[in-house]
């Protein structure tokens, strides 16, 4: 591969915007200045140069609901790039009493068609003795320093209260950080039950069946329980106002909690699950559901105050066929949405377009934030000399209306059909390989490489020295009394 140069451009990282050009070689940034020259040279005039988007938490060829997820790491990583993304994190998902060394083969067999960087977090979907052994190895062997917990889907994925604080307290240990999916699975399988004896059958029970407050309920729970483990924490697809007042709370009272909505509740509501087409309301079945105006309110404000982190898809996608599993019955509809190659668009558009977000802050929840609460700054999430060619020229005056029939992603629907963006990337690079030019997809199959990530970041270094110094210790006393017997 020989040098690139981006010139002509404004660089826009997570807390600078200056102009400079770009030299990269050998898939690494190796110099920023003025002047400077280079085999193949993208002109950037009129463009933002900024960090390529890592998508946080996506579901590629997921095993779920007695079907696959349709979009696996080829289509999926190629989505990605087409949208400005050029790392994903993934789930590593063990089935009950599956070995967690197991399942992360299982995950390296499916990626190996990336055409960007990947990495995984570890789902815990069971525990004993060789979870918690194997934790340790997926550390420090494996680089995967991120552990996923279900509160919600009973008898499938849900960890129960005693196992989230046993592996919570292991991720204290190992210095990793535990994420959570926090519904209350418990109260949403009795809700669903008494919908479905009521006659309520269609998609939008599945929105009934999970009210904000259930997830609320079980954010302020996984909360309280970090916070006894002595470890942050990270709550996946935060959707509503309870949940993000109770990281807001967290937060205030200085406990490390990070939130991270979605791009599709941030922009589409649940009047979608009120849709007479069947179909149309299936396709938006996802957990936890689309909410109102109020909770959409709410995660922007989270966004521009800083206190959610990140904005992710958990892309999760399946075709109408397969959505039409659950027909008769909103329970069996597998739960999840697309998003991957609209989520950077959607949230220039609907933030920095409409003055919610800056384009520093835009860059900071798209990408630069991940990379930091991850693991994997600044090789990933940065414009310095060193870090990782992956970068996106994002072009703020190219606009397209969404649609499914021009979509990269391989199922048969978009939900976000008719949406006009402003703001696309004009290239694409993944580690130096200019994989999107113009619209046009230049992907490698195979291109893309795990990213192995470092444990023990400064949030769980701080949070053990003062657990070390605030543990209870018995009480010095000179005289104890005998004892009576
Ligand atoms: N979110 C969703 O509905 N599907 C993917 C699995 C999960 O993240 O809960
Ligand atoms: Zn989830
Ligand atoms: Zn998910």
């Amino acid at each position: 591969m020989g040098s690139t140069v981006i010139r002509n451009g404004t660089i826009v990282t997570a807390d600078l915007s200056y102009e400079a050009d770009l030299l990269i070689e050998g898939g690494r940034i190796t110099a920023i200045g003025h002047g400077l020259t280079g085999d193949e040279v993208l002109d950037a005039t009129g463009c933002y140069v900024m960090p390529g988007g890592i998508d946080p938490h996506t579901h590629l060829e997921m095993p779920f609901m007695g079907t696959h997820s349709t979009d696996d790491f080829a289509s999926g990583t190629r989505a990605a790039i087409a949208g400005g993304t050029t790392m994903v994190v993934d789930f590593a998902l063990p089935s009950p009493g599956q070995s967690l060394l197991d399942a992360l083969k299982t995950w390296h067999n499916k990626s190996g068609q990336a055409a960007c960087d990947y990495s995984y977090h570890m789902a815990i979907t069971w525990w004993d003795r060789q979870v918690f052994d194997e934790m340790e190895t997926v550390v420090r062997d494996h680089g995967i320093t991120s552990f996923k917990h279900f509160m919600a889907y009973k008898g499938a994925l849900m960890v129960n209260d005693d196992e989230l604080f046993a592996s919570f307290s292991r991720c204290a240990e190992l210095g990793a950080i535990p994420m959570v999916h926090a519904e209350n699975g418990d109260v949403v399988a009795e809700l669903q039950a008494r919908l479905l004896s009521e006659g309520n059958t269609g998609p939008e029970a599945h929105a009934y069946s999970r009210p904000s407050s259930v997830e609320g309920e079980a954010t302020n729970r996984a909360i309280m329980i970090a916070d006894m483990a002595g470890v942050p924490l990270y709550v996946v697809h935060t959707s509503c106002e309870e949940a993000h007042e109770a990281i807001r709370r967290a937060k205030m009272q200085g406990k490390r909690v990070w939130g991270e909505p979605l791009i599709q509740h941030l922009i589409l509501d649940e009047s979608e699950y009120a849709h007479p087409d069947w179909d149309h309301a299936a396709r938006r079945v996802m957990s936890p559901p689309f909410r109102d105006k109020r909770h959409q309110d709410s995660l922007w404000a989270g966004l521009a105050s800083g206190t959610l982190s990140v904005v992710a898809t958990d892309h999760c996608a399946f075709t109408t066929e397969q959505k039409r599993n659950g027909v008769d019955d909103f329970t069996r509809i597998p739960n999840g949405t697309g998003g991957l190659e609209d989520r950077m668009p959607l949230l220039w558009t609907h933030g920095v377009n409409t003055g919610r977000l800056t384009m520093n802050e835009f860059v900071a929840v798209t990408s630069t934030n991940s990379a930091k609460i991850l693991g994997c700054y600044p090789k990933k999430g940065a414009i310095l000399v060193g870090a990782d060619a992956d970068i996106v020229v994002w072009d703020p005056e190219k606009e397209k209306t969404i649609t499914a029939a021009a979509q990269v992603s391989a199922i048969d629907y978009n939900v976000f059909e008719g949406q006009k963006v402003k703001g696309l990337p004009r290239y694409v690079l993944s580690r130096g390989h200019v994989s999107l030019r113009d619209g046009a997809l230049d992907t490698r199959e195979g291109h893309g490489e795990f990213v192995a990530r470092a444990p023990q970041g400064p949030v769980n270094r701080a949070l053990s020295s003062w657990k070390t110094l605030t543990a209870p210790r018995p009480v010095a006393r000179s005289g104890i009394p005998a004892s009576g017997v």
